[in-house]
This record gives structure tokens, sequence and C-alpha cells, in this order.
């Protein structure tokens, strides 16, 4: 398996006596968008700041491309693009002004490479317009075309979808899926909001007082939604000789109040249906529960407070 591009093992972070991060350890490959989802105080920007190495780990190691933030940083750092605070632009130069003149900056960044990052982030012709005519989520994009300028494997940005709107937050997760794909970045997105997270990021890691509560794949296509096994309530006339049909089928089922719950993809569902059926058992209603990035929180946490 090729090396993932971030290797968090074991970080911990403590501020006098408090522990702010615990005992944390993630991989993140390269291609993806990954969430790290937290309430207020979890961590998050904690977590952010030992990546870009603005503040140091207390214990265990973060490795940026193989190379440690701590021992290594010049070499991890390379790698690295990050908008942890609003990126300063200058407002009354166009948007092409600044990333040149950002591009000079940076050794090694050809020319062609600002209409390549221009494109990535879908700012199209606006590009040649004043950065103070943009909107927020314009703004963003290019603070985004800035941080990529150099070609970083690892892109990290900080509550991104603050303060954007619907629209602004489905463009940003188009922009961000694109980037993740083409340029095999690995992204790295802060948030409290789950709905938000759970629109744009591959895999989410639920973080809850420093500690890794979970990591969940975030299912976007319906039909996997479909052929992945999940649990599907039957209501019948009959319980009792639905659950024998069940047992008689091997297939784990269980009382959901008047209704049988089984665990099935999408071909088991319709053989359990005519099994029934068959048994003389009316089926008055199927219902797959699809258990979305909220109700897993709320299980794995036993409720705690979450926007
Ligand atoms: N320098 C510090 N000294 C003491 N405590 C700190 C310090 N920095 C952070 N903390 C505490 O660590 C916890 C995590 O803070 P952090 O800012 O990382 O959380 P966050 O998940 O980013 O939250 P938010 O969404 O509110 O930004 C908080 O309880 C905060 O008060």
């Amino acid at each position: 398996m090729e090396q993932p591009i971030v290797q968090m093992l074991n970080v911990t972070k403590r501020i006098g006596k408090r522990t702010i991060i615990d005992h944390l350890s993630l991989d993140l490959p390269a291609g993806e968008v990954f969430g790290f989802l937290g309430p207020n105080g979890a961590g998050k920007t904690t977590m952010i700041r030992m990546m870009v190495g603005l503040i140091s780990i207390t214990g265990g190691e973060i490795k940026i491309d193989g190379h440690s933030i701590s021992k290594q940083f010049e070499k991890a750092i390379r790698h690295v693009g990050a908008i942890v605070e609003n990126p300063e632009m200058y407002k009354y130069m166009t948007g092409y002004q600044n990333l040149v003149h950002f591009a000079r900056m940076v050794p090694g960044v050809e020319h062609s490479r600002i209409q390549e990052v221009t494109e990535l982030v879908g700012l199209g012709s606006r590009i040649n317009d004043k950065v103070n005519t943009y909107s927020l989520g314009m703004r963003q994009r290019l603070g985004v075309a800035q941080a990529i300028l150099h070609r970083p494997k690892l892109l990290i940005l900080d509550e991104p979808t603050n303060g954007l709107d619907p629209m602004g937050i489905r463009e940003l997760r188009d922009y961000l899926q694109r980037l993740a794909k083409q340029e095999g970045l690995a992204i790295f997105v802060s948030s409290h909001l789950l709905a938000e997270m759970e629109l744009m990021c591959d895999r989410v890691a639920i973080i809850q007082q420093g500690k890794l509560v979970e990591v969940v794949k975030v299912e976007k296509n319906r039909e996997s939604e479909r052929t992945a096994t999940q649990r599907v309530v039957f209501e019948v006339d009959d319980l009792e000789a639905a659950l024998a049909v069940a047992a008689t089928e091997g297939i784990a089922g269980g009382r959901a109040g008047r209704a049988i719950a089984i665990g099935a993809d999408k071909e088991a569902v319709a053989i359990f249906n005519a099994k029934l059926v068959a048994a003389g058992i009316k089926v008055y209603g199927i219902q797959a529960q699809h258990q979305s990035l909220e109700d897993r929180f709320l299980e794995k946490t036993g409720g705690g407070h979450i926007v």
C-alpha cells in the first residue's frame, strides 16, 4: 500500500494539566477529502496547529509524506498548503494579480501553474476581476488556489464552510473533490457541522474532548447505499411468524417495536420478502434505515451535543 500523506501516531497535546488531544492516530491517503469533526472545544484547531508546526506536540508524532513535522520541519512543511486564518489578499488587485504576486514568493512555480490552479478551484474568468468584488466563497477559492500553487500533497482547511451559503458549500465540495482527485491531494477539513461534513468528505473522523471516537466512511452514492448491508425494517401482520421465518432462513432478525428488523443488502431484502409472503405473512411496509453520520455520532457518544 502507498504511504499515507499524513500519519498521526498517538498524537497527544497537553497544555498545563489539561490534555487537549489524547493519543490520536489517523492516516490520510492521497486523493481523499478527510473531515475532522467535533463540537466547539474538541481540539480541532489545536490539531491543525500541530500539523503545521505552529505549536509543539507533547507526545506521539505527525508525519507528512513520511517526514516528522517536529523533527524534520522543513521537509515536512514543504508538502503542506494551509488556510488556517482568513487568507490575506490585496483587495484592489485582481485575483490573477494576487496569484502572480504570491507565485513570485514561491520558488519553482511556473506561470502556467497559475492558470491551472485557477481552473482547479473554478474561478474562471472572474480571476480577472478585483478581489473586492468577490463573494466570500470566491475569496476562499482564491485562498485555496494560492495555497496549492507549490503543489503540496496536503491541503488543510480550518472550518472552510464558515459563513458560506448552501450554494457556496456545494461549490466548495465540488472543487475540493476535484482537487483531491486530479492533484492527488489529501485534504484535511475541520468543522463542527455534521451535515456539511457528510456532504463534502470521503471519510470523517469524529472527535470529542481530544479523543477519536470513530472514523466513518461517508456513503455518497445512492446505489452503494442500496447495495450495502443495512438495517431494514419489515412491518408485518404476524411478528412471531416472521421471526420464525428469519430463524429458519438463517437471517439475523430482531424485534423493532411491532416490526422485524434484519441486516440485509438489497438482494436479501427481496428474498426475505418473498419468504414472508410464501409463509402467508402479510408485509405492509419495508423500510431501509440509512444511518446518518448524526445517528452514528449520537450512538457512539451517547448523545453528546453537536450541531
Ligand atoms: N493555549 C491554551 N491554553 C489552555 N487551553 C487551551 C489552549 N488552546 C486551546 N485550549 C483548550 O483546548 C480545547 C480545544 O481547543 P481548540 O481550539 O483546539 O478546539 P476546536 O475544536 O478548534 O474548537 P472551536 O470549534 O471552538 O474552534 C479548548 O477547551 C480550549 O479551551
